[in-house]
């Protein structure tokens, strides 16, 4: 059961010894991008992107994501997914480059990293997209031990399949890990759902403006990653807890 802030019954799920991270919206602040590209499009149409549509396009792989915002805004006979697809990119082209870290996502990296505890990126991003966002962060991404895209072979659903996060726990050092002692952060629902249909334990990080519904299905909800306490996992707390940088 979902939980706003410290969630003390988490203690007992651990101990957690390999965490997953999402990227887009929960590492990296991109999640604004597709907003802006989708109500641009959608103001064509007369018609208002919000977030109820948002919700339901998150996390998932570009194609199953653009089926959906055609199929639920009844546009699909004047604008086909595939051609959505072609019409956002130049925009997005332009965008990524920009991204930007969230708040904590630094933080949080660094210190897992600097105590041992094997770190992965899990995105339904495709790989030609993820180099575009990551790269002023290469530092930062080159900690991972390993990244898995939406794009990989193993990878045959989108979220909420569990596909890429059961092919992220593989890929780690000595084989597949446990999905009990995985922790996975995530800030969408069909994201937070792979991950409890992977048998993996889930902080969401949601966007303010998501309904509260879509938190009952995570371990934990935080408003920021600076509001984690990896002692609550398990893990190896901050040395500073009470300091909060970026
Ligand atoms: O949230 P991610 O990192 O799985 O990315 C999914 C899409 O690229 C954006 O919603
Ligand atoms: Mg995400």
């Amino acid at each position: 059961m979902a939980n706003q802030g410290i969630d003390t019954s988490s203690a007992r799920k651990g101990p957690i010894t390999h965490v997953i991270f999402d990227m887009d919206g929960l590492l990296l602040d991109t999640e604004k991008f597709y907003t802006e590209v989708q109500e641009i499009i959608l103001a064509r149409y007369n018609k208002i992107f919000d977030w109820s549509l948002k919700a339901k396009m998150m996390g998932k792989k570009a194609i199953e994501a653009a089926r959906v915002f055609v199929e639920e805004t009844g546009i699909s006979d004047s604008l086909t997914a595939e051609d959505f697809l072609v019409e956002r990119e130049e925009m997005l082209q332009k965008m990524f480059p920009t991204s930007d870290l969230m708040p904590g996502a630094s933080r949080l990296i660094h210190h897992l990293h600097e105590n041992g505890i094997p770190i992965c990126v899990a995105t339904g991003t495709h790989t030609r997209h993820f180099d575009l966002k990551t790269q002023r962060h290469s530092e930062l991404f080159s900690l991972m031990h390993h990244i898995v895209r939406g794009d990989d072979p193993e990878v045959k659903q989108g979220k909420p399949s569990p596909d890429i996060f059961l092919a992220a726990a593989n890929r780690f050092e000595g084989g597949s890990v446990d999905p009990q002692r995985i922790l996975v952060f995530e800030d969408a629902p069909s994201g937070v759902l792979a991950a409890k249909n992977a048998g993996m334990s889930v902080v969401m990080v949601p966007d303010a403006r998501l309904d509260s519904q879509y938190h009952q299905v995570a371990d934990q909800v935080l408003n920021s990653l600076l509001d984690f306490s990896p002692a609550d996992w398990g893990l190896p707390p901050f040395e500073n807890a009470s300091t909060k940088l970026d």
